[in-house]
């Protein structure tokens, strides 16, 4: 048989040499023929659910909790499943159980007899709600998540076919055998994580799970774990990447945020960053009469912890300080930029205590600069500069930060097109006009999506590339994805962090926000930017964080006709008294987009004590008649062209092009 194809083969069978690789894999028409009715199975099958959650910033317990109820997909499917056949009691108290088996199952109070006949009846319940959340997924998914030590009796239990006669003798049998051989505990974990496992198919984080509250390097963890998962990057995250990539003046930042939410020991016990030096040259540098701006957020400052509050107030002031000086040599570097406002220290009348900004003379609330020379105010002091190198070294070392930096590096980007929605943290930046704004590049204007491309590029190269002029490059642009003003992370015309710790008059702490913020509800804003990023402006959806949604005062996270979705409404426990709830999360399933808002999240204890589940409003955004397919998702569009290619093949099989491989049990026929 030849490869060659001739006329009007070539164009029914394409490319020979793919198909013949292909062949490898599926050697027979049976094979190939066998898989395309797999794919098409899967292709029919409903769309998995997808969860969206923004700006959780370090509070990993509301996290944890919303991560385990799902946003209200495992209490809807309790409700499906139990209208009116449990009483609301029950089905609450089924859902703690799903979420924390362990705590719950610890709380149980009941006495031997009446144990075995709980495990009974909660290991069917148990069963029912898994089959139920994993009845989206073909066999082969499910089975792969189960755990190995119980992934038969799973199988059996879940697979269990509806027809067999004494089925319920059957599901009796094998559920006594695990209450007798007391695996029951065992089990219901593993069936509980399992629910939660299938509960969701797909995560989206879009941005910001660093920083003010106390455990963002626990949220890595959990994220490591896992299934299936990508971050879009916030501007809080890239200062630990950057940081992490040794980027001094984000290095600052990273300590000036963690003192003033007084969770140093996460910098110091987690990531083992030592911060004795730096410690101990704030004591000796800094008195205790002007702290009060740096004083930590959030803590009651009582007899006992006043000298330790003291102290991080004095940290907090000389990271400050430091950041500032070496903010200053990257603006300086950076000309195109445009942040030389940014460059305030040498706008500082040291004599008089006076500043200026935009033009305007304010009066500082402290003079006490020992660390500065007025004639060049910029300069790290030998003492700064050694703590400076000392904590590079920290950062770059830290092995418990760099492997949580890498998971940001592998999961994350500065956006993602997923199933016709594009997400990302904070805003394409924009002129007043409708135009993009555009962002200035080693020379070259960018705007856009081509913006957020390079900027992309350029915060890899500044982690992974050891060239020290490349590094920089990289470096310097992290830094102004903090705080640039087109920044898409930030999009604020300033960062006034030193107006705010040193100048009364609230004017000057106002930033002003990228005309994004302000025009984003219309809908010709919001559809250029689809349309820039290759989406269908019809159907598809922006989804941002990064900006608090005002609900007391009345704002809506639905934006733009139901085009941009916003879903900070606050996780962050600073900003509750603000957005009023804390926090939108978004469920995207087979029947549409669900935008679910979260009561304040009290604690886990009171979570599980209490049952209380926190989702309390779901807002209906778009809901199909049709259920979608997995066909009509980004992977129904990869499995819908393998199911061309197979066709190919068979096609190529039967046109005698290919020639079957039959396997044979004793001849090898690869060897002489
Ligand atoms: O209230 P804090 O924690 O001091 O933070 C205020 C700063 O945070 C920012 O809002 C950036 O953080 P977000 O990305 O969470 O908005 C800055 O614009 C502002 O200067
Ligand atoms: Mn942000």
């Amino acid at each position: 048989m030849t490869n060659e194809l001739t006329g009007s083969e070539v164009k029914t069978i394409r490319d020979l040499d793919y198909l013949t690789l292909l062949a490898k894999q599926y050697p027979t028409i049976d094979a190939a023929t066998t898989e395309i009715i797999n794919l098409q199975a899967i292709l029919d099958l409903p769309k998995g659910t997808e969860h969206f959650l923004s700006d959780i910033h370090g509070e990993f317990e509301s996290f944890r909790h919303v991560l385990k109820n799902a946003s209200g997909v495992i209490r809807n499917k309790i409700n499906d499943l139990y209208g009116n056949t449990l009483r609301e009691a029950e089905k609450r108290a089924l859902a703690t159980l799903i979420y924390y088996p362990n705590e719950k199952l610890d709380m149980l109070d009941i006495n031997e007899r009446e144990l075995s006949d709980w495990y009974k009846v909660h290991l069917f319940r148990l069963i029912e709600v898994c089959k139920r959340v994993s009845s989206k997924y073909t066999r082969s998914k499910v089975r792969k998540a189960f755990p190995k030590e119980f992934a038969y009796i799973l199988d059996e239990l879940l697979n269990e076919n509806e027809d067999r006669i004494n089925k319920y003798d059957y599901y009796n049998k094998i559920i006594d055998t695990i209450i007798d051989l007391d695996r029951s505990r065992a089990f219901i974990v593993a069936i509980c994580n399992l629910i939660q496992r299938f509960a969701v198919d797909r995560l989206h984080i879009i941005g910001d799970i660093y920083d003010r509250g106390p455990g963002a390097d626990i949220i890595m963890d959990m994220l490591k774990e896992y299934h299936s998962l990508d971050i879009q990057w916030g501007n809080h995250d890239m200062i630990w990447m950057g940081a992490c990539a040794g980027n001094e003046a984000l290095i600052a930042n990273v300590i000036r945020i963690t003192a003033r939410y007084n969770h140093l020991e996460l910098l110091e016990d987690r990531y083992g960053i030592n911060l004795l030096p730096l410690a101990t040259f704030a004591m000796d540098t800094y008195g205790n009469e002007e702290l009060k701006n740096f004083m930590p957020r959030g803590v009651e400052i009582t007899e006992k912890n006043q000298r330790e509050m003291e102290m991080v107030a004095k940290i907090h002031k000389a990271i400050f300080l430091i950041q500032m000086k070496l903010e200053a040599e990257i603006i300086y570097r950076h000309p195109e930029y445009g942040m030389n406002d940014r460059m305030l220290l040498d706008m500082i009348d040291y004599e008089k205590g006076t500043i200026l900004v935009d033009g305007m003379e304010y009066a500082l609330n402290s003079k006490e600069f020992p660390t500065i020379d007025p004639k060049n105010p910029f300069i790290l002091t030998e003492e700064e500069k050694e703590i400076v190198d000392r904590l590079k070294r920290s950062f770059m070392n830290s092995l418990r930060l760099n492997d949580h930096v890498k998971l940001l590096y592998s999961k994350g980007s500065m956006y993602k097109v997923f199933n016709g929605n594009l997400l990302l943290h904070g805003c394409i930046p924009m002129e007043a006009s409708g135009e993009f704004m555009p962002i200035m590049i080693d020379g070259e204007e960018y705007h856009g999506k081509r913006a957020l491309d390079e900027l992309e590029r350029l915060a890899r190269q500044g982690y992974f590339n050891n060239d020290p002029v490349l590094r920089e490059k990289g470096l310097d642009a992290m830094w102004y994805l903090w705080c640039g003003p087109a920044s898409p992370l930030f999009g604020k015309k300033k960062m006034a962090t030193f107006e705010r710790y040193y100048i009364e008059e609230k004017e000057t702490h106002a930033e002003e926000k990228n005309p994004y913020y302000k025009d984003r509800e219309n809908i010709k804003w919001i559809e250029k930017i689809l349309e820039d990023f290759g989406l269908d402006i019809e159907t598809s959806h922006l989804i941002n964080g990064h900006v608090p949604v005002k609900v007391m005062k009345g704002e809506s996270p639905i934006k733009a006709g139901g085009k941009l979705l916003v879903i900070d409404g606050g996780f962050a426990k600073a900003y509750q008294k603000e957005t009023g709830i804390a926090g939108y999360t978004l469920i995207y399933n087979s029947h549409g987009m669900n935008l679910v808002s979260h009561e304040p999240f009290e604690s886990t204890k009171k979570a599980i004590i209490e049952e209380k589940d926190i989702v309390s409003t779901v807002m209906v955004l778009e809901s199909v008649t049709s259920r979608r397919r997995v066909a009509d998702t980004d992977t129904g569009f990869e499995l819908k062209s393998q199911v061309e290619d197979l066709l190919q093949l068979v096609n190529a099989y039967r046109k005698g092009y290919i020639k079957e491989m039959i396997q044979t049990a004793y001849i090898n026929e690869t060897k002489p």
